[in-house]
């Protein structure tokens, strides 16, 4: 059983499968708390681990937290009791992939605000971004991961993650994290990424459709699409764009894509969509 004091020795009890490394910076904690959405709705924590973010959360929001370990479910119902029972913690002891299967994480809009197990980052990530009850996110990550969210086109780590994030809002990498913030301390740096949602992102086709783009980085994307679509198609559309044959996937915009999954998708002819011609902005 795991001390109920907040000061636990986090080296000894971090389990490295649920990808524990616990926040103990306070002026990090801080700065995630001044990024924080300025409204009434509720924030959705994933890993509160010992709850030294939960505990600034709950002074300012309604909070629904999703804890795997049920060692630290155990510290977190000690230590939080008082608002757990007073209905602003809610606490779910739960493997927050399986409980997103079944439903929204909230029933009402919500923020996810969290620290992030790194080993299922992206896909929380993704899942978010196809919850309709999900207007933001604010999560700390591997910064390789918070860049390939946040590149901007032409950029080497732009990537179909970029893409599907941009689809969906504005994307945001706010800060770094060096690993002495952390204890145990990864081996790698941190960032603290935010997407701000306009939409949510509903067509798993268009995420296949990138994962076919980007299959090989750095080869030509004329090369990647033609392993699903026929070659002169994907030259035929990707001209119609005025984007060449030898263009590599990081350097076409998240517009250009949308348009020309549609034009390989049959949606639109080539030369009816170079009428009202998107171009790439330079
Ligand atoms: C990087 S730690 C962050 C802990 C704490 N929020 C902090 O900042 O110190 C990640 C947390 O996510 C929890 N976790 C890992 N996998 C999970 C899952 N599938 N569902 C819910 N929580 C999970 C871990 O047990 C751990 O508490």
């Amino acid at each position: 059983m795991i001390n109920t004091n907040s000061r636990v020795d986090g080296e000894k009890i971090a389990k490295k499968k649920f990808g524990q490394n616990f926040l103990k910076d306070e002026t990090v904690l801080h700065k995630i708390i001044e990024s924080m959405p300025n409204d009434d709705d509720p924030v959705v924590e994933i890993g509160p681990g010992l709850g030294d973010l939960t505990r600034y959360l709950v002074e300012i929001k309604d909070v629904t937290a999703y804890e795997v370990d049920k060692d630290l479910c155990e510290h977190l119902r000690r230590r939080f009791d008082a608002v757990i029972s007073d209905g602003r913690l809610k606490l779910r002891c739960t493997d927050v992939l399986s409980h997103w299967d079944q439903e929204s994480l909230e029933d009402r809009p919500y923020h996810m605000v969290a620290n992030l197990p790194y080993y299922i980052a992206t896909n929380i990530i993704l899942r978010a971004l196809k919850d309709p009850n999900c207007k933001s996110l604010l999560v700390m990550v591997q910064k390789e991961v918070a860049e390939k969210f946040s590149a901007q086109p032409g950029q080497k780590a732009f990537s179909a993650l970029a893409v599907l994030a941009q689809s969906a809002g504005e994307v945001h990498l706010c800060f770094d994290v060096p690993p002495e913030s952390f204890v145990p301390a990864p081996k790698v740096m941190s960032s603290v990424l935010r997407i701000v949602k306009k939409r949510t992102l509903d067509d798993s086709e268009f995420e296949t459709f990138l994962k076919t783009a980007f299959t090989q980085p750095r080869k030509t994307l004329a090369k990647n699409l033609s392993a699903r679509f026929d070659k002169k198609d994907v030259v035929a559309a990707l001209d119609s764009l005025d984007l060449g044959p030898s263009v590599r996937p990081h350097e076409v915009e998240t517009s250009l894509y949308h348009h020309l999954y549609k034009i390989l998708k049959g949606d639109i002819d080539g030369r009816e969509e170079n009428s009202g011609k998107p171009t790439q902005q330079q």
